[in-house]
């Protein structure tokens, strides 16, 4: 038997500060600290508007009529995804206190694979055990993915709700169309609102027109929080630790520290719950503003981490020409064109001891990540007969950037 294994009632010694909530000294509950906890309606703060009308456009699902479809827009962490989740929740269980079956799903376009993949996600999720259909994960085309999609609606449900999270990641516009225009089209009897999120808001000027007119003109703006917002969103939660282990200054200094970046509940939590993971890690049985400085830092780094895991290794390269331009120039002049970004990160490049890529990819690289708010990028025009160019920005502090491995490139940015 492993040392500290009493085998006995009392359990393993090595688990003994875990209980099924997720418990322990510091964490009463720390499950509701998960980002994708869906907290109970009485815990949602200052979204009722956009809650009734979000209701409106797809409240006629739970009667089997067809839903208007809807695009939510705003920025990350500011609650596009837990309304969406929450309407369809209650509209379901709507739907069958009125005797209708209302099919629900969400999708994490980010996460699918392209159409084949998506589809199959929806077409999976909804399906049930009396269909007789089967839904594998490959083997059959994308068209048979659709035609199995319609097959179990007609027959499991009344009306469907089909949120696309992250819905400008989709690649192209064909699942839209292709939902949107299902029932018209004569393929499927069922009607089908779609949800669509993105925290691009210029994501609508990229739709074709075609997919813009099957999608309606319905748009909600989610606003960022503000400290008090946030102060609210913290303090619903906070019974995810034990009484008295937060001091009374902790929940409004995340909040502020949150609403000075973008609002961002996301932010807001994950900081929390850091706080209370260093104070439990390091044994100091209560959670002190002090935690925050260290925790907000950390959190930062894993953020930043999660939006570029799926780049190229490259792109942190260029992360790392920035950050080394930033931390190197005066508060005023972080604006850098592309041919000093690329100069650095040849140096970059060589200190890792790889081979640099073109002008051309790495231009295609700092698109990417600007796409996804890591940097930002603006033209500029040289003044007469000099064309113009193009200038980027890191959004990030240069420490978070080097904090993401345990030995970044630091290399000489003169010119
Ligand atoms: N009004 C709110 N009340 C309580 N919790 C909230 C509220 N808004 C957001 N949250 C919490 O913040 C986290 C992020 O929210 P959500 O995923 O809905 O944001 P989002 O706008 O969809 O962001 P993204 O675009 O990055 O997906 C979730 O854990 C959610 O529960």
């Amino acid at each position: 038997m492993n040392e500290g294994s009493d085998g006995g009632s009392g359990g393993d010694n090595l688990f003994s500060d875990v209980d099924a909530g997720g418990g322990n000294d510091v964490f009463a509950n720390r499950e509701l600290l998960n980002i994708d906890h869906v907290p109970d309606q009485n815990r949602i703060v200052g979204r009722d508007d956009h809650i009734r009308e979000l209701a409106n456009e797809v409240g006629p699902a739970v009667t089997g009529v067809p839903p208007n479809s809807v695009i939510l827009y705003g920025k990350t962490g500011s609650g596009k995804s837990l309304v969406a989740n929450h309407v369809m929740e209650r509209a379901r269980d709507e739907a069958e206190r009125r005797g209708n079956r209302l099919a629900t799903v969400t999708v994490d376009c980010a996460q699918a694979k392209g159409e084949a993949d998506t589809i199959q996600t929806v077409a999976d999720s909804v399906n049930r055990p009396g269909t007789g259909v089967k839904v594998p994960t490959r083997g059959i085309s994308t068209n048979e993915y659709y035609n199995r999609l319609w097959e179990i609606l007609d027959r499991e449900y009344d009306a469907a709700l089909i949120t696309l999270d992250e819905v400008d990641r989709l690649g192209d516009d064909n699942v839209l169309m292709l939902l949107s225009r299902a029932r018209e089209a004569g393929k499927v009897d069922v009607p089908i609102g779609i949800i669509s999120i993105s925290n691009k808001v210029n994501f609508r000027e990229q739709m074709t027109e075609r997919v813009k007119s099957s999608l309606g003109h319905n748009e909600f703006i989610f606003d960022p929080y503000d400290g008090e917002q946030l102060r609210q969103i913290l303090e619903n939660r906070k019974d995810a630790f034990q009484e008295g282990v937060l001091e009374p200054g902790v929940i409004p200094k995340t909040a502020a520290l949150a609403a000075q970046r973008h609002g961002d509940a996301r932010k807001a939590i994950r900081l929390l719950r850091h706080a209370g993971d260093y104070a439990k890690n390091n044994g100091v049985g209560e959670v002190r503003e002090d935690h925050l400085e260290l925790a907000q830092e950390q959190a930062e780094v894993e953020r930043l981490k999660e939006l570029i895991a799926g780049l190229p290794p490259h792109s942190k390269y260029v992360l790392y020409a920035l950050a080394n331009l930033t931390s190197k120039t005066p508060d005023d002049r972080d604006w850098f064109r592309t041919t000093v970004i690329y100069d650095v990160y040849r140096k970059v490049c060589e200190s890792e001891g790889t081979d640099d890529l073109t002008t051309d990819t790495v231009r295609g690289l700092l698109s990417e990540l600007a796409f996804l708010e890591v940097t930002e990028s603006n033209q500029e025009h040289g003044g007469m007969g000099k064309g113009t160019y193009k200038e980027h920005r890191l959004l990030w502090e240069p420490s978070v950037v080097f904090k993401m491995d345990p030995d970044p490139a630091r290399v000489d940015v003169d010119q």
